[in-house]
Formats: structure tokens, C-alpha cells, sequence
């Protein structure tokens, strides 16, 4: 992609797998923006994603990064806990924010990023919730607005993985994982979730010793429906994400991978993605395009901080449903007037 003198310079903040994405998709793909700085805790891997592009900066500090006068906007994709530190400080610079998920990891520091964004009067932060993005999740969005099939009724989710990183516990099955299902569940149905139940069938004998994998979790909405999540993040056999709308006259599906089918000597069959990367990889292009372009008309769009919280909200009540059992309600605060009705 040729740079102008008019590009979005970008910083990108956490430099592992999907930062050193976000990098090499600023600089191939996306039109409009270039990477004038890098930060990373880690100095040596950010020197090396530096290395393959021309004039950019390389820090430790997301802080100094924000000071430079190269510095339009900020990708944070650094682990969730960093998340509300780097915010602050884009606050601090008036900078204009691309966070990958989670917002922040808890509901309590989420809602000091939205109240702050709120002192500031108006929206800086789009959050990474790149399902929206997604040509079947959109296609899928836009059908209820036909009225053919009617109102959603249950709405079934399938989120598999073929192992997880190490570290990972039950509960990042909820926080990581299922994340995406509650931006979807809200998105899709705009429907606020008000309760969580979590089901832990016998662990794969493929799960990480302590790690209750799969998971069965159950969505209650404020418009009446019902939403099921099966996560499976050591199925093995591949990257796997769909949904199912069950409406009153109709069902919807997304995600069965039939983009190619073959047939030879008594087979028939495709492939399947091995990881989001490969699976979402349209998405984060039109997610990140969709940034730029918003950012240089002087706009914010796509989900919101609000989103993040609220997402934070259902993750906590989700984490509280996995370790007590039972039925969780979700604690919501009052919604902000910046992020509309
Ligand atoms: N939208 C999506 O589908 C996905 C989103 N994510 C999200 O992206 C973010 C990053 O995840 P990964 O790239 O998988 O993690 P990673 O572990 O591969 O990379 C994180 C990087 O951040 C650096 N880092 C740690 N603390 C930092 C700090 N305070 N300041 C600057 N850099 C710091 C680490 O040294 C590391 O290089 C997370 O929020 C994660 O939830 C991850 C995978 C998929
Ligand atoms: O965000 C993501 C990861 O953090 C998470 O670990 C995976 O389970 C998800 O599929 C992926 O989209």
C-alpha cells in the first residue's frame, strides 16, 4: 500500500499476534493510515515488527508514543489488563482509539474508561469487536429488518478452538472467548443480557489439567429471548464460529465453512480455518478500514466503550455463574446519554 502525506499516523500498542497483524494490515491493506510507532514492553519484539517499516518509532511506553507529533490515533493491542492505562493516556492526548477486546477485564475499571470518555463530551474509543464486521454476521444482522422471518425467538451460538495458549484458565473460556458472543447477542438481537448460566459438562480429556473445557453458557435477554453458547477451546480439529437466529417464522444460520467443497475417491468435504486470524480475516480489514476512514472524517463508529462495558458486565456475572453455579443477573449501571438509547 503507497503512503500519502495525508495518512492517518497510526501507533500500535502491543506488538504479539494481533498487533504485529494490525501492523502488517495498516501497512498492506488498509488505505489512508500508515504505522509511525510501535510500543511494546518487550523492546526486542517491537524493534522487529519496526524493522519492515519505513521511519517507525519503537517504545516501551504507550505515554511516549502518544506524545509524538507523528501520532494521530492508537491501536491497544496489548493483554486486557494494560487496557485502561493506555486509554487514559490516548485521553490524555485526544487521541482517537482502536481497542481490541476486552475493553478492560472487569466492569469496574470499564466503567472509569466510559465515565472518563464522558468527561471528555464526546466518543473516542471503538472497541474490537470484530464479528460485526463479518460478511455472514452482517448478512445476518440485516435480516430480521425484512420482517420475513419475524421476531428472534433463541438464538444458538457454536465458538470452537483448536487449543488453547498456555495459562489459560475456565474462566478466560468466558472472558476471552464467550466475550464475543455477548457483543453479538446484544448487536444482533439489541437486547440488553440480564442473567448468565454456566453448564461444565466432564472435561475434554484434551483440556489443560483444571480447565473446565467445554462450556455450556445460557443468556437471558431483556427482550425475551433465550441465547446458548457452546466454547470449546481445545476441540483440535479447528477454528469454528457460528450462529443461529431462530425466529418466529424461520431460522437463520451463519458459519458452516461452505465456502469450498470437494469431492474425490469416495470423499466429500472442505477445510476448516485452524485459527480467527485465517476465519476472520476479511473482518479485521473492513474492522480496521472502517477506523481509519471514521478517524479521518472526524468521526467515531462501530461498538462503542458503552459495548465494552456492558460486555465487562456479562462477563463478570458469567465468571460468578462458572465458579458459584446458578443463575447470575448481570449488574448494569445507568446508560450514558453520549452512547444513545
Ligand atoms: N479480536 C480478536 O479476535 C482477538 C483479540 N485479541 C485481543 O488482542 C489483545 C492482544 O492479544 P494477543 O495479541 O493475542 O496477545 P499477545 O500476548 O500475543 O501480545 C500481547 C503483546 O503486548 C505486550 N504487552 C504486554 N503488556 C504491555 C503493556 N503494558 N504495554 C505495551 N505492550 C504490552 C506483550 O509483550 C506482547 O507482545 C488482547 O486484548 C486480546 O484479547 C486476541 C486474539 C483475537
Ligand atoms: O478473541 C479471541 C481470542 O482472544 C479468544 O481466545 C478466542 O477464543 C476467540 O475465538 C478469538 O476471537
Amino acid at each position: 500500500m503507497t503512503h500519502g502525506p495525508d495518512d492517518l499516523g497510526v501507533a500500535v500498542i502491543g506488538t504479539g499476534k494481533m498487533g504485529a497483524d494490525h501492523v502488517r494490515r495498516i501497512e498492506e491493506t488498509v488505505s489512508g493510515a500508515r504505522v509511525t510507532a510501535v510500543v511494546d514492553v518487550d523492546r526486542g519484539r517491537a524493534e522487529a515488527v519496526a524493522s519492515r517499516i519505513d521511519g517507525c518509532a519503537v517504545h516501551t511506553d504507550p505515554a511516549a508514543a502518544m506524545a509524538s507529533p507523528d501520532v494521530d490515533a492508537v491501536i491497544v493491542a496489548s493483554p486486557g489488563p494494560a487496557h485502561e492505562g493506555a486509554l487514559m493516556a490516548a485521553f490524555a492526548h485526544d487521541l482517537p482509539v482502536l481497542c481490541e477486546k476486552p475493553l478492560t477485564p472487569d466492569p469496574a475499571a470499564a466503567l472509569r474508561v466510559v465515565e472518563a470518555e464522558c468527561s471528555l463530551g464526546r466518543r473516542r474509543i471503538q472497541v474490537g469487536f470484530m464479528r460485526r464486521y463479518d460478511a455472514e454476521y452482517a448478512r445476518l444482522k440485516a435480516l430480521p429488518d425484512t420482517g420475513r422471518l419475524g421476531r428472534p425467538l433463541l438464538l444458538h451460538n457454536r465458538h470452537r478452538n483448536v487449543a488453547s495458549p498456555p495459562g489459560w484458565t475456565s474462566a478466560m473460556l468466558i472472558e476471552d472467548s464467550v466475550s464475543h458472543e455477548m457483543d453479538v447477542t446484544r448487536w444482533l438481537l439489541g437486547h440488553e443480557i440480564t442473567a448468565v448460566t454456566v453448564h461444565t459438562p466432564t472435561p475434554s480429556g484434551d483440556a489443560p489439567d483444571g480447565v473446565r473445557d467445554p462450556q455450556f453458557v445460557v443468556f437471558e435477554t431483556d427482550g425475551g429471548a433465550v441465547v446458548d453458547v457452546e466454547i470449546f477451546v481445545n476441540c483440535g480439529f479447528g477454528y469454528q464460529v457460528q450462529a443461529e437466529v431462530v425466529c418466529e417464522r424461520g431460522t437463520a444460520r451463519v458459519g458452516d465453512g461452505h465456502a469450498l467443497v470437494t469431492q474425490t475417491a469416495g470423499h466429500w468435504g472442505g477445510t476448516i480455518a485452524q485459527d480467527y486470524l485465517e476465519r476472520f480475516a476479511d473482518a479485521y480489514d473492513r474492522e480496521v478500514q472502517a477506523w481509519v476512514d471514521a478517524t479521518r472524517r472526524g468521526e467515531v463508529t462501530g461498538p462503542s466503550a458503552w459495548d465494552g462495558y456492558a460486555v465487562a458486565a456479562v462477563s463478570a456475572a458469567g465468571v460468578r455463574a462458572l465458579t458459584e453455579g446458578g443463575r447470575v443477573p448481570v449488574e448494569l449501571a445507568e446508560r450514558p446519554a453520549l452512547y444513545g438509547t
